[in-house]
Protein backbone atom coordinates (compact mmCIF):
# COMPACT_ATOMS: atom_id res chain seq x y z
CA UNK A 1 0.00 0.00 0.00
CA UNK A 2 2.92 2.28 0.90
CA UNK A 3 5.33 0.99 -2.04
CA UNK A 4 6.70 4.38 -3.13
CA UNK A 5 7.83 5.28 0.50
CA UNK A 6 11.40 5.70 0.97
CA UNK A 7 13.12 4.03 3.96
CA UNK A 8 16.44 4.74 5.57
CA UNK A 9 17.37 2.00 7.30
CA UNK A 10 19.97 2.82 10.18
CA UNK A 11 19.21 6.28 9.11
CA UNK A 12 22.44 6.83 6.40
CA UNK A 13 23.49 9.87 5.04
CA UNK A 14 20.08 11.59 6.96
CA UNK A 15 21.07 14.69 8.92
CA UNK A 16 18.89 15.01 12.17
CA UNK A 17 19.75 18.76 12.74
CA UNK A 18 22.70 20.96 13.17
CA UNK A 19 25.02 21.09 15.36
CA UNK A 20 27.92 23.28 15.89
CA UNK A 21 30.38 20.99 18.04
CA UNK A 22 32.86 18.51 16.16
CA UNK A 23 32.73 18.17 12.14
CA UNK A 24 33.78 14.92 10.29
CA UNK A 25 34.88 15.28 6.51
CA UNK A 26 34.51 11.25 5.85
CA UNK A 27 35.79 11.33 2.90
CA UNK A 28 39.09 13.11 3.54
CA UNK A 29 39.60 11.88 7.02
CA UNK A 30 39.31 14.75 9.00
CA UNK A 31 37.74 16.04 12.51
CA UNK A 32 37.94 18.62 14.13
CA UNK A 33 36.00 19.81 17.17
CA UNK A 34 34.74 23.10 17.32
CA UNK A 35 37.00 24.11 14.26
CA UNK A 36 40.40 23.21 15.96
CA UNK A 37 41.92 19.78 14.09
CA UNK A 38 41.71 16.71 16.23
CA UNK A 39 45.93 16.46 14.94
CA UNK A 40 46.61 20.08 17.29
CA UNK A 41 44.42 19.12 19.80
CA UNK A 42 45.83 15.47 20.59
CA UNK A 43 49.56 17.15 20.06
CA UNK A 44 49.07 20.49 21.95
CA UNK A 45 45.95 20.52 23.77
CA UNK A 46 44.91 18.72 27.54
CA UNK A 47 41.67 16.75 28.49
CA UNK A 48 40.87 19.61 30.43
CA UNK A 49 40.96 22.28 27.72
CA UNK A 50 39.13 19.81 25.02
CA UNK A 51 36.38 19.53 27.82
CA UNK A 52 36.26 23.41 28.63
CA UNK A 53 36.64 23.97 24.09
CA UNK A 54 33.34 21.71 23.90
CA UNK A 55 31.19 22.69 26.69
CA UNK A 56 31.79 26.16 26.33
CA UNK A 57 32.71 26.67 22.86
CA UNK A 58 35.96 28.85 23.09
CA UNK A 59 39.02 27.11 24.22
CA UNK A 60 40.09 28.36 27.93
CA UNK A 61 42.40 31.11 28.83
CA UNK A 62 44.81 30.41 32.17
CA UNK A 63 42.23 31.50 34.43
CA UNK A 64 39.20 30.06 33.26
CA UNK A 65 40.98 26.26 32.83
CA UNK A 66 42.20 26.74 36.39
CA UNK A 67 38.49 27.63 37.75
CA UNK A 68 37.30 24.73 35.44
CA UNK A 69 39.74 22.51 36.62
CA UNK A 70 39.20 22.73 40.25
CA UNK A 71 35.79 22.30 39.88
CA UNK A 72 36.54 18.93 38.39
CA UNK A 73 38.85 17.95 40.80
CA UNK A 74 36.18 19.20 43.72
CA UNK A 75 33.72 16.99 41.81
CA UNK A 76 36.07 13.18 42.06
CA UNK A 77 34.40 12.01 44.57
CA UNK A 78 30.74 9.57 44.60
CA UNK A 79 28.48 8.75 48.20
CA UNK A 80 29.42 5.47 49.77
CA UNK A 81 26.13 4.48 48.79
CA UNK A 82 27.11 4.50 45.12
CA UNK A 83 30.25 2.28 46.45
CA UNK A 84 27.63 0.06 48.30
CA UNK A 85 25.85 -0.58 44.89
CA UNK A 86 28.91 -1.22 43.09
CA UNK A 87 29.87 -3.83 45.94
CA UNK A 88 26.39 -5.23 44.87
CA UNK A 89 27.09 -5.90 41.66
CA UNK A 90 30.49 -6.56 41.87
CA UNK A 91 30.76 -9.72 39.39
CA UNK A 92 29.13 -7.39 36.30
CA UNK A 93 30.87 -6.38 33.55
CA UNK A 94 32.09 -2.86 33.57
CA UNK A 95 30.09 -1.29 31.93
CA UNK A 96 26.47 -2.27 33.32
CA UNK A 97 28.29 -1.67 36.81
CA UNK A 98 28.97 1.94 35.24
CA UNK A 99 25.32 2.65 34.27
CA UNK A 100 24.45 1.09 37.67
CA UNK A 101 26.63 3.72 39.29
CA UNK A 102 25.16 6.30 37.38
CA UNK A 103 21.84 5.62 37.85
CA UNK A 104 22.15 5.31 41.25
CA UNK A 105 24.03 8.74 41.40
CA UNK A 106 20.54 10.22 39.93
CA UNK A 107 18.47 9.05 42.60
CA UNK A 108 20.96 10.26 44.87
CA UNK A 109 21.71 12.99 43.70
CA UNK A 110 18.45 15.73 43.91
CA UNK A 111 20.23 17.85 41.42
CA UNK A 112 20.28 15.31 38.76
CA UNK A 113 16.65 16.23 38.27
CA UNK A 114 17.29 20.06 36.79
CA UNK A 115 16.61 20.32 33.33
CA UNK A 116 17.98 23.46 31.26
CA UNK A 117 21.49 24.42 29.43
CA UNK A 118 23.40 25.66 32.89
CA UNK A 119 21.93 22.17 34.71
CA UNK A 120 22.80 20.26 31.90
CA UNK A 121 26.51 21.57 32.05
CA UNK A 122 26.75 21.85 36.16
CA UNK A 123 25.78 17.95 35.79
CA UNK A 124 27.69 17.31 33.24
CA UNK A 125 30.88 18.36 34.57
CA UNK A 126 29.77 16.59 38.06
CA UNK A 127 29.78 13.34 35.86
CA UNK A 128 32.55 14.12 33.78
CA UNK A 129 34.61 13.80 37.23
CA UNK A 130 32.52 11.18 38.69
CA UNK A 131 32.82 8.06 35.91
CA UNK A 132 36.36 7.62 36.08
CA UNK A 133 36.19 7.36 40.19
CA UNK A 134 33.46 5.01 39.49
CA UNK A 135 34.70 2.39 37.17
CA UNK A 136 38.41 3.13 39.24
CA UNK A 137 36.25 2.02 42.18
CA UNK A 138 34.94 -1.03 40.83
CA UNK A 139 37.70 -2.60 39.77
CA UNK A 140 39.22 -2.08 43.34
CA UNK A 141 36.58 -3.78 44.94
CA UNK A 142 36.40 -6.58 42.75
CA UNK A 143 39.96 -7.58 43.37
CA UNK A 144 38.85 -6.80 47.09
CA UNK A 145 40.59 -4.07 47.60
CA UNK A 146 39.63 -0.71 49.20
CA UNK A 147 38.67 2.09 46.55
CA UNK A 148 41.64 4.20 45.82
CA UNK A 149 40.73 8.21 47.02
CA UNK A 150 41.04 11.12 44.31
CA UNK A 151 44.40 12.65 44.16
CA UNK A 152 44.20 16.89 43.63
CA UNK A 153 47.41 17.02 42.59
CA UNK A 154 46.58 14.89 39.67
CA UNK A 155 45.05 15.79 36.40
CA UNK A 156 42.17 13.92 34.78
CA UNK A 157 43.90 11.28 33.21
CA UNK A 158 46.47 11.18 35.76
CA UNK A 159 44.15 11.03 38.25
CA UNK A 160 42.47 8.06 36.41
CA UNK A 161 45.86 6.12 36.23
CA UNK A 162 46.29 6.96 39.98
CA UNK A 163 42.94 5.48 40.96
CA UNK A 164 43.06 2.40 39.35
CA UNK A 165 46.40 1.31 40.18
CA UNK A 166 47.01 2.97 43.23
CA UNK A 167 50.48 4.65 42.23
CA UNK A 168 51.55 7.72 40.89
CA UNK A 169 52.06 7.44 36.70
CA UNK A 170 54.55 8.28 34.86
CA UNK A 171 54.65 11.70 32.89
CA UNK A 172 54.38 10.04 29.87
CA UNK A 173 51.45 7.22 30.70
CA UNK A 174 49.66 10.00 31.68
CA UNK A 175 50.16 11.80 28.60
CA UNK A 176 48.87 9.04 26.68
CA UNK A 177 45.74 8.53 28.44
CA UNK A 178 45.03 12.25 28.14
CA UNK A 179 45.35 11.70 24.40
CA UNK A 180 43.26 8.79 24.52
CA UNK A 181 40.50 10.95 26.23
CA UNK A 182 40.83 13.81 24.00
CA UNK A 183 40.57 11.45 20.63
CA UNK A 184 37.60 10.05 22.22
CA UNK A 185 36.22 13.16 23.54
CA UNK A 186 33.32 14.10 20.74
CA UNK A 187 32.22 12.70 17.98
CA UNK A 188 29.10 14.06 16.12
CA UNK A 189 25.88 12.23 15.42
CA UNK A 190 27.47 8.51 16.58
CA UNK A 191 25.16 5.77 18.01
CA UNK A 192 25.28 6.92 22.10
CA UNK A 193 25.14 10.45 21.66
CA UNK A 194 21.98 10.27 19.52
CA UNK A 195 20.64 7.72 21.57
CA UNK A 196 21.19 10.50 24.29
CA UNK A 197 19.64 13.05 22.29
CA UNK A 198 17.00 11.46 21.68
CA UNK A 199 16.57 10.67 25.24
CA UNK A 200 17.15 14.65 25.74
CA UNK A 201 14.22 15.11 23.57
CA UNK A 202 11.43 13.92 25.72
CA UNK A 203 12.79 16.39 28.31
CA UNK A 204 14.18 13.77 30.20
CA UNK A 205 17.65 15.07 32.52
CA UNK A 206 21.37 14.46 31.77
CA UNK A 207 21.86 11.58 34.04
CA UNK A 208 19.00 9.46 32.33
CA UNK A 209 20.81 10.60 29.31
CA UNK A 210 24.14 9.69 29.80
CA UNK A 211 22.38 5.97 31.38
CA UNK A 212 21.18 5.96 28.08
CA UNK A 213 24.28 7.03 26.37
CA UNK A 214 26.24 4.40 27.70
CA UNK A 215 24.13 1.19 27.07
CA UNK A 216 24.48 2.30 23.68
CA UNK A 217 27.97 2.55 23.54
CA UNK A 218 28.54 -0.86 24.79
CA UNK A 219 28.01 -2.86 21.95
CA UNK A 220 30.61 -4.16 19.74
CA UNK A 221 29.51 -2.41 16.54
CA UNK A 222 30.38 0.92 18.70
CA UNK A 223 32.83 1.25 21.76
CA UNK A 224 33.13 -2.41 22.53
CA UNK A 225 35.46 -2.90 19.42
CA UNK A 226 38.48 -1.72 20.76
CA UNK A 227 37.83 -5.33 23.23
CA UNK A 228 36.93 -7.67 20.67
CA UNK A 229 40.51 -6.07 18.75
CA UNK A 230 42.65 -7.71 21.37
CA UNK A 231 41.06 -10.52 21.79
CA UNK A 232 41.72 -10.79 17.97
CA UNK A 233 45.03 -10.38 18.41
CA UNK A 234 45.32 -12.94 21.10
CA UNK A 235 43.66 -15.21 18.71
CA UNK A 236 45.92 -14.32 15.93
CA UNK A 237 49.08 -14.59 18.84
CA UNK A 238 52.29 -14.32 15.63
CA UNK A 239 52.05 -11.74 12.80
CA UNK A 240 52.68 -14.56 10.85
CA UNK A 241 49.11 -15.40 11.36
CA UNK A 242 47.19 -12.02 10.65
CA UNK A 243 46.79 -12.84 6.68
CA UNK A 244 45.34 -16.02 7.38
CA UNK A 245 43.00 -14.61 9.81
CA UNK A 246 42.21 -12.13 7.83
CA UNK A 247 41.27 -14.22 4.47
CA UNK A 248 39.43 -16.46 7.19
CA UNK A 249 37.60 -13.56 8.15
CA UNK A 250 36.82 -12.42 4.59
CA UNK A 251 35.99 -15.68 3.26
CA UNK A 252 33.13 -16.15 5.91
CA UNK A 253 31.93 -12.31 5.07
CA UNK A 254 32.79 -11.88 8.44
CA UNK A 255 33.71 -8.10 9.78
CA UNK A 256 36.75 -7.64 11.31
CA UNK A 257 36.82 -5.64 14.01
CA UNK A 258 38.06 -2.44 14.23
CA UNK A 259 37.88 -1.86 10.62
CA UNK A 260 35.54 0.14 8.96
CA UNK A 261 32.84 3.17 9.95
CA UNK A 262 29.22 4.85 9.46
CA UNK A 263 31.20 8.19 8.01
CA UNK A 264 34.85 7.53 7.23
CA UNK A 265 35.74 6.59 4.01
CA UNK A 266 39.46 7.36 4.66
CA UNK A 267 41.51 6.27 7.60
CA UNK A 268 40.19 7.46 10.56
CA UNK A 269 42.04 10.39 11.64
CA UNK A 270 42.19 9.52 15.79
CA UNK A 271 43.98 6.21 14.34
CA UNK A 272 47.20 8.17 13.70
CA UNK A 273 48.00 9.21 17.10
CA UNK A 274 46.69 5.61 18.96
CA UNK A 275 49.25 3.57 16.16
CA UNK A 276 52.50 5.69 17.11
CA UNK A 277 51.22 5.07 20.59
CA UNK A 278 51.08 1.23 20.50
CA UNK A 279 54.35 1.22 18.42
CA UNK A 280 56.28 3.65 21.01
CA UNK A 281 54.63 1.52 23.82
CA UNK A 282 55.87 -2.23 22.67
CA UNK A 283 59.04 -0.99 21.90
CA UNK A 284 59.22 0.55 25.10
CA UNK A 285 58.24 -2.22 26.97
CA UNK A 286 60.17 -4.89 24.87
CA UNK A 287 56.65 -6.55 23.44
CA UNK A 288 56.67 -5.02 19.74
CA UNK A 289 54.78 -8.20 19.03
CA UNK A 290 51.19 -6.72 19.23
CA UNK A 291 52.45 -3.74 16.95
CA UNK A 292 53.56 -6.21 14.25
CA UNK A 293 50.59 -8.57 14.67
CA UNK A 294 48.36 -5.29 14.14
CA UNK A 295 49.98 -3.79 10.65
CA UNK A 296 50.43 -7.55 10.04
CA UNK A 297 46.13 -7.30 9.99
CA UNK A 298 46.25 -3.90 8.42
CA UNK A 299 48.53 -4.97 5.52
CA UNK A 300 45.87 -8.46 4.99
CA UNK A 301 42.62 -5.87 4.83
CA UNK A 302 44.77 -3.35 2.46
CA UNK A 303 43.21 -4.32 -1.02
CA UNK A 304 39.67 -3.25 1.29
CA UNK A 305 40.63 0.08 1.66
CA UNK A 306 40.15 1.14 -1.70
CA UNK A 307 36.36 0.37 -0.75
CA UNK A 308 36.72 2.72 2.03
CA UNK A 309 37.03 0.23 4.43
CA UNK A 310 40.40 1.52 7.20
CA UNK A 311 41.08 1.36 10.64
CA UNK A 312 38.69 3.38 12.96
CA UNK A 313 39.71 4.74 16.89
CA UNK A 314 39.12 1.44 18.54
CA UNK A 315 41.57 -0.34 16.09
CA UNK A 316 44.99 0.46 18.10
CA UNK A 317 43.44 1.97 21.60
CA UNK A 318 42.80 -1.60 23.16
CA UNK A 319 46.47 -2.95 22.78
CA UNK A 320 47.29 0.23 24.26
CA UNK A 321 45.66 -0.49 27.28
CA UNK A 322 46.76 -4.04 27.59
CA UNK A 323 50.76 -3.02 27.30
CA UNK A 324 49.60 -0.74 30.25
CA UNK A 325 47.98 -4.10 31.81
CA UNK A 326 44.39 -3.00 32.14
CA UNK A 327 41.67 -5.43 31.83
CA UNK A 328 40.12 -6.13 28.89
CA UNK A 329 36.53 -5.79 30.12
CA UNK A 330 37.52 -1.84 31.11
CA UNK A 331 38.57 -0.90 27.11
CA UNK A 332 34.40 0.57 27.15
CA UNK A 333 34.37 2.35 30.26
CA UNK A 334 37.32 3.99 29.40
CA UNK A 335 36.09 5.52 26.48
CA UNK A 336 33.26 6.46 28.06
CA UNK A 337 35.22 8.29 30.39
CA UNK A 338 36.90 10.06 27.20
CA UNK A 339 32.92 10.55 25.81
CA UNK A 340 31.44 12.37 28.77
CA UNK A 341 32.16 15.74 27.29
CA UNK A 342 30.79 14.85 23.79
CA UNK A 343 27.78 13.43 25.22
CA UNK A 344 27.10 16.36 27.19
CA UNK A 345 27.53 19.45 24.85
CA UNK A 346 25.26 17.12 22.42
CA UNK A 347 22.43 17.03 25.08
CA UNK A 348 23.01 20.48 25.96
CA UNK A 349 22.47 21.35 21.83
CA UNK A 350 19.48 19.28 21.92
CA UNK A 351 18.05 20.70 24.70
CA UNK A 352 18.27 24.31 23.49
CA UNK A 353 16.00 23.85 20.65
CA UNK A 354 14.09 20.86 21.90
CA UNK A 355 12.32 18.48 19.65
CA UNK A 356 10.98 15.11 20.00
CA UNK A 357 13.12 12.89 17.99
CA UNK A 358 10.06 10.44 16.89
CA UNK A 359 10.97 8.87 13.10
CA UNK A 360 8.75 6.33 11.16
CA UNK A 361 8.44 2.55 10.86
CA UNK A 362 6.74 1.70 7.84
CA UNK A 363 3.92 -1.20 8.76
CA UNK A 364 4.31 -4.42 7.01
CA UNK A 365 2.35 -6.53 9.36
CA UNK A 366 -0.81 -8.29 8.45
CA UNK A 367 -3.89 -6.83 7.38
CA UNK A 368 -6.94 -5.47 9.62
CA UNK A 369 -8.35 -9.23 11.03
CA UNK A 370 -11.44 -10.03 13.67
CA UNK A 371 -10.15 -11.08 17.12
CA UNK A 372 -10.35 -14.70 17.82
CA UNK A 373 -11.50 -15.76 21.38
CA UNK A 374 -8.61 -17.95 23.13
CA UNK A 375 -10.70 -20.81 22.99
CA UNK A 376 -10.30 -20.82 19.10
CA UNK A 377 -7.42 -20.06 18.61
C1 LIG B 1 34.05 4.14 17.94
C2 LIG B 1 33.30 3.39 16.94
O1 LIG B 1 32.15 3.17 17.13
S1 LIG B 1 34.09 2.99 15.52
C3 LIG B 1 33.34 1.47 14.99
C4 LIG B 1 33.76 0.33 15.85
N1 LIG B 1 33.20 -0.95 15.37
C5 LIG B 1 33.95 -1.87 14.76
O2 LIG B 1 35.14 -1.75 14.55
C6 LIG B 1 33.22 -3.17 14.41
C7 LIG B 1 33.54 -3.59 12.97
N2 LIG B 1 32.92 -2.69 12.02
C8 LIG B 1 31.61 -2.78 11.69
O3 LIG B 1 30.87 -3.65 12.16
C9 LIG B 1 31.04 -1.77 10.70
O4 LIG B 1 32.06 -1.27 9.87
C10 LIG B 1 30.33 -0.58 11.40
C11 LIG B 1 29.21 -1.12 12.31
C12 LIG B 1 31.31 0.21 12.26
C13 LIG B 1 29.74 0.36 10.36
O5 LIG B 1 28.77 -0.34 9.71
P1 LIG B 1 27.92 0.24 8.46
O6 LIG B 1 28.11 1.67 8.28
O7 LIG B 1 26.52 -0.22 8.72
O8 LIG B 1 28.56 -0.46 7.24
P2 LIG B 1 28.13 -1.85 6.68
O9 LIG B 1 28.07 -2.86 7.75
O10 LIG B 1 26.89 -1.65 5.83
O11 LIG B 1 29.36 -2.19 5.73
C14 LIG B 1 29.50 -1.73 4.41
C15 LIG B 1 30.34 -2.78 3.68
O12 LIG B 1 31.63 -2.87 4.29
C16 LIG B 1 31.82 -4.17 4.82
N3 LIG B 1 32.40 -4.01 6.15
C17 LIG B 1 32.09 -3.06 7.05
N4 LIG B 1 32.86 -3.21 8.15
C18 LIG B 1 33.64 -4.27 7.92
C19 LIG B 1 34.64 -4.90 8.66
N5 LIG B 1 34.96 -4.46 9.88
N6 LIG B 1 35.27 -5.96 8.14
C20 LIG B 1 34.95 -6.42 6.91
N7 LIG B 1 34.02 -5.83 6.15
C21 LIG B 1 33.37 -4.79 6.64
C22 LIG B 1 30.45 -4.79 4.93
O13 LIG B 1 30.50 -6.21 4.86
C23 LIG B 1 29.74 -4.18 3.77
O14 LIG B 1 30.15 -4.85 2.59
P3 LIG B 1 29.09 -5.21 1.45
O15 LIG B 1 28.63 -3.87 0.95
O16 LIG B 1 29.88 -5.99 0.49
O17 LIG B 1 27.99 -5.98 2.11
O1 LIG C 1 30.90 8.15 14.82
C1 LIG C 1 30.62 6.95 14.93
O2 LIG C 1 29.68 6.38 14.30
C2 LIG C 1 31.38 6.07 15.85
C3 LIG C 1 32.66 6.69 16.31
O3 LIG C 1 33.65 6.68 15.63
C4 LIG C 1 32.66 7.36 17.62
O4 LIG C 1 31.63 7.42 18.29
O5 LIG C 1 33.74 7.84 18.02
Amino acid sequence: MTDDVKINRGLMGIYFDRSGVSHIDGAKGELSYRGYSIHDLATHGTFEEVCYLLLRGELPSADELATFDAKLKANRSVPDAVLDIIAACKDGHPMDVLRTAVSALAALDADSQKVGEDAFIENGIKLTAQVPTLIAAHEAIRNGRAPVQPHADLSHAGNWLWMLKGEKPSEDAARLADVDFILHAEHGSNASSFAARVTVGTEANLHGAIVTALSTLAGPAHGGAAEDVMKMVQEIGTPDNAAAYVKAKRKNREPVTGFGHRVYRAEDPRARHMREGVRKLGEEMGAPEWYEILQGVVEAMSPYARHGLNVNVDFYSGVIYQLHGIPMDLYVPIFAIGRMPGWVIQCVEQQRQNILIRPLTLYNGPDMRNWVPIEDR
